[in-house]
């Protein structure tokens, strides 16, 4: 196995049809994602939970988490598929022990001050309810920096430490998503404003860094198909970078293209490659990394016969 895809055990959680915890990460919140979040605290209780979720229900089929603003809401919130404890509830044993008896998904949200060890013993609440459905959610600290400060270090811990299906929640920014996802988030939580570039920019960073950070063991076709789309999709940003980088040196070399051709330099990134691709070995990878090259070299020489550099 690879030194970067270690393995790190979980329960997998499912909030209806989306499973947190085994496959690629989650993005959730914001249009286009793999689920909604109806955050009734925004509204301060204003907003009846009935009417906000069947608002929601009425433009997506796909799974929707709400954050009640109080237990009052609780009633009205049975067309959910998961229920979000707020990071300022946390510590609401009352909320978290009604939330965790609807028998819904939990999603703890860890308060800005909490331990990991406090945060935990939420999760062990919900179980003490009967419900052991519970997914964790690293949502920031209160630091010298404006507004909170994601700790992955904890969210990582969160997860080997309890087994537990781990979320980033990264506000309205996806910045870290690339980092959440690399730190083993089973899942990106997007502010519900969140715009359809943030989503595109956590979804982008869950296939390319999951595909080299993350060890899948999909069992049907289809979710063997969708992993290897993102290890391709991770392949081709590469092979362009290479494209570029090696048309860098074609233009630095006395002499450059097919031309200036080094093939003991070729046989040596091969074997190097064969270290980290045994399986492939250096028979197989040969004729990959020939097709590769030549790719390179036949742009590089367009681009030069074009005065495109
Ligand atoms: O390293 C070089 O000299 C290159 O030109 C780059 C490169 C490559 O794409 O990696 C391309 C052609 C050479 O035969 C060897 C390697």
């Amino acid at each position: 196995m690879s030194l970067l895809t270690a393995h790190l055990e979980r329960g997998a959680v499912k909030l209806g049809t989306l499973t947190v915890g085994a496959g690629p990460a989650v993005v959730v919140g914001g249009p286009g994602a793999d689920a909604r979040w109806v955050n009734l605290r925004d509204h301060h209780g204003r907003v009846p939970a009935a009417e906000a979720v069947a608002a929601v229900r009425a433009e997506w089929a796909g799974p929707i988490l709400v954050e009640p603003f109080s237990t009052a809401d609780l009633p009205e919130i049975g067309g959910a598929d998961g229920v979000v404890v707020g990071a300022a509830w946390m510590q609401d044993f009352q909320l978290v022990r009604a939330v965790a008896r609807l028998g819904l998904p939990v999603i703890v949200q860890r308060g800005p001050a909490a331990t990991l060890e406090e945060w935990l013993a939420i999760a062990d609440y919900c179980v003490a309810e009967g419900n052991d459905q519970v997914v964790l959610c690293e949502s920031g600290s209160r630091t010298h920096l404006a507004g909170v400060t994601l700790d992955l270090a904890l969210m990582r811990a969160a997860r080997e430490k309890s087994g537990r299906p781990v979320l980033a929640d990264l506000g309205e920014d996806p910045a870290l998503a690339a980092a959440a996802v690399a730190a083993g988030a089973d899942g990106l939580l997007l502010a519900p404003g969140a715009g359809e570039r943030a989503v595109l920019a956590a979804q982008e960073a869950v296939k390319i860094v999951g595909a080299l950070t993350r060890r899948e063991t999909p069992d049907s076709v289809l979710a063997a198909r969708g992993a290897v789309d993102r290890v391709d999709a991770a392949l081709a940003v590469l092979l362009e970078r290479r494209a570029e980088l090696a048309g860098a040196i074609q233009r630095l070399k006395p002499v450059g293209g097919f031309a200036g051709r080094d093939m003991d330099r070729e046989r040596r990134l091969v074997t190097e490659m064969a270290r980290r691709a045994p399986g492939l070995g250096e028979v197989r990878l040969a004729p990959i990394m020939n097709a590769v090259i030549e790719a390179g070299l036949h742009l590089a020489e367009e681009r030069r016969a074009s005065g495109q550099d």
